[in-house]
């Protein structure tokens, strides 16, 4: 048998209070190359209030985070650098095109060597959320489900080990589904993680971690 790869992320008895109220505790995990974990829970449950934690942009009352076996401080340079965060909010200029917003991101990404490669994955990010279409309009005029595309297509251009991603099928159709569920499974298969909180159990597997909190 095959020994289980060690965890890269892990979360034992995390606890968060938010108002005075206890969002959650006992949260245990571990997240190994190539590994999923699907949030599940009611609204209000704190699924996001788990992915700020991991993020870093909320704190843990109780409980440890490791990264590589350490203890995760906050704003930790090299966990920063490996991780992409999709919240409820996408995160994009809307008085932007969806091209001039994802060029924008390959640029800060720095990973290009010109502009002519830059263009090319900026077109092959487009083309992979069916976005050609719609690549030259203003952000603003575009449907939720539109710019939340163009969100996914930016997890293409700055490549990241770990995906903390907030619904990220809220408002997409079954294409768009589809679509997404391909772009998960081969950031998977290169040896990504993801940890993704929904309402509903995405088909992608991997494990799950139930909250329980009241709707
Ligand atoms: N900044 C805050 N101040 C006070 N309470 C908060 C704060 N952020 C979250 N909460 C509370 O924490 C609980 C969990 O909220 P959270 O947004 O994490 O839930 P969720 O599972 O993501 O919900 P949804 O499915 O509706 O997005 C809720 O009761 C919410 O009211």
């Amino acid at each position: 048998m095959t020994p289980a790869a060690a965890p890269v992320l892990s979360a034992s008895g995390l606890a968060v209070s938010r108002a005075g109220r206890t969002v959650l505790q006992g949260i245990d995990f571990g997240l190994a190359p190539g590994g999923l974990l699907q949030v599940l829970g009611a609204n209000g449950s704190g699924k996001t209030t788990l992915l700020r934690v991991l993020c870093g942009l909320a704190s843990a009352d109780a409980g440890t985070l490791q990264w590589h076996g350490r203890p995760l401080r906050a704003g930790d340079p090299g966990f920063q650098q490996a991780l992409a965060y999709l919240g409820h909010a996408n995160g994009i200029d809307i008085d932007l095109t969806p091209a001039e917003n994802l060029h924008f991101a390959a640029r800060l990404a720095g990973r290009h060597a010109d502009a002519g490669q830059r263009a090319a994955s900026v077109a092959r990010a487009l083309a992979a959320q069916a976005l050609e279409r719609v690549a030259q309009v203003p952000v603003r005029t575009l449907s939720q489900g539109q710019r939340r595309r163009v969100a996914l297509a930016r997890l293409a251009l700055a490549p990241r080990i770990l995906w903390l991603l907030d619904e990220p099928v809220t408002a997409l159709d079954a294409d768009a589904c589809a679509r997404f569920q391909r772009q998960l499974d081969a950031h998977l298969a290169a040896g990504g993680m993801a940890v993704i909180a929904t309402h509903q159990l995405l088909p992608a597997g991997g494990a799950v971690l139930r909250l329980g909190g009241a709707a």
